[in-house]
């Protein structure tokens, strides 16, 4: 298993040895990087807790020598248009993008055709991914970035790019799935798993939504900053039998945005009849479920991934006007080590963002 700990930091390395991005194309975007958030998933990536790294996995400054390729990381990258290609028609030099978890799919099948682009399956992820000429996709913890203008969204006026940058990823993640399964609706009652970086902006998009919310955390210690500053309802502690009791079967949804395996079933617990769990957590092992758990109550578990890129701009555009923006630690491009050691700790108020705009030196 590899650790973060046997991690060693070399970058100028890579800017000389790999070529990064490529050069503007006819149908491309090329980006400053400004800010880039750090996801859970990047740490599961570095860790092969998914079994699927194209090693050696590099973020920021990190470098695991472990084989002989790089793959970078961060898929949520917020920067400034620096050039496009002749056939950009959305986007001109100067404007504030940014960039999510795909930067290509086969635009083909049925689901590109529908507007799922995100359920491809030929998805290009951001990083950690062959792109379709064959090369690695690298990620955001670098200072320049070419996509292909389809899947590059436009920051709204009055969203800042640092604390918009986690809504690239976690922000679409809780955003789309909310909307598709009728837990975006006034008066409605939803729960969120997991009071991280993609909980923490589910709570601020449920009350944007006019929901009432209820946290279901590990952590007593986020009760207070949950209720007081974030806005939930209420918060449980998911091992305090009795704050369980106190919300079963009051829920219509629930997201679940655990990073690690969880026991379903009291969960299950919370949902109305009929009621939905929605999977987006994704930890290293498999989830065990009871049949009773969704048969009793006629309830639905679900899976969902990421959002399309019209679900992405809908969700900015919504994120600027209702004021929903990510809490964020900003961290220099040299800190990335640290922050991936505290996030494995869930010591993070709700997500690290690397300001490569200030910090990172390629000189
Ligand atoms: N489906 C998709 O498209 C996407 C999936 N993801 C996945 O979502 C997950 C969350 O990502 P992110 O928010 O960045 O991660 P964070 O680490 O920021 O937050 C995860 C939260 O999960 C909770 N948690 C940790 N361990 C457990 C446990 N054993 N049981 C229950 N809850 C636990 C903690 O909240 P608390 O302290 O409140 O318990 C923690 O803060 C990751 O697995 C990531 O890979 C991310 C983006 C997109
Ligand atoms: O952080 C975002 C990760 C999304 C994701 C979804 C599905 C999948 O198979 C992945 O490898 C990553
Ligand atoms: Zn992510
Ligand atoms: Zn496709």
């Amino acid at each position: 298993m590899v650790s973060t700990e046997n991690i060693s930091c070399v970058l100028a390395f890579f800017f000389d040895v790999f070529p990064f991005c490529r050069n503007t194309g006819d149908d491309d975007v090329s980006i400053k990087v400004l800010y880039c958030g750090i996801c859970h998933s990047d740490l599961h990536t570095i860790k092969n807790e998914w079994r699927n790294a194209i090693y050696p996995v590099v973020a920021g400054y990190i470098h695991l020598l472990v084989t002989s390729s790089v793959t970078n990381q961060s898929h949520e990258i917020a920067g400034v248009v620096t050039e496009v290609g002749k056939n950009v028609a959305r986007f001109k030099a100067g404007d504030n993008v940014g960039v999510g978890c795909m930067v290509n799919t086969c635009r083909s099948c049925e689901s590109c055709e529908e507007g799922s682009e995100n359920y491809c399956s030929r998805i290009v992820f951001t990083y950690n991914s062959v792109d379709r000429d064959g090369t690695v996709t690298y990620g955001g913890y670098s200072e320049l970035v070419v996509v292909s203008e389809r899947f590059v969204v436009r920051f709204p006026d009055g969203l800042p790019l640092d604390r918009g940058a986690p809504l690239l990823c976690a922000g679409v993640t809780v955003y789309a799935p909310m909307k598709q399964h009728g837990l975006s609706e006034p008066g409605k009652h939803v729960g969120v798993i997991g009071l991280g970086g993609l909980g923490h902006v589910a709570v601020k998009f449920a009350k944007a939504f006019g929901m009432k919310v209820t946290v279901i955390s590990t952590s007593p210690e986020k009760r207070q900053e949950a209720v007081e500053r974030l806005g939930a309802d209420a918060f449980v502690v998911s091992t305090n039998a009795s704050d369980m009791k106190s919300v079963m079967g009051t829920m219509h949804g629930i997201i679940n945005t655990a990073c690690a395996s969880t026991s379903m079933h009291p969960y299950f617990a919370l949902l109305k009849p009929k009621g939905k769990m929605i999977l987006v957590g994704l930890p290293e092992k498999p989830l065990q479920v009871s049949a009773f758990a969704l048969v009793g109550g006629g309830k639905t578990l679900a899976g969902s991934c990421m959002g399309s890129i019209t679900d992405t701009q809908e969700m900015m555009d919504f994120a600027a006007k209702h004021g929903v923006a990510a809490d964020v630690e900003l961290v220099r491009a040299d800190e990335v080590n640290t922050a991936m050691e505290r996030l494995a700790k869930g010591d993070v108020r709700y997500r690290f963002v690397i300001d490569i705009g200030n910090t990172l030196k390629t000189d």
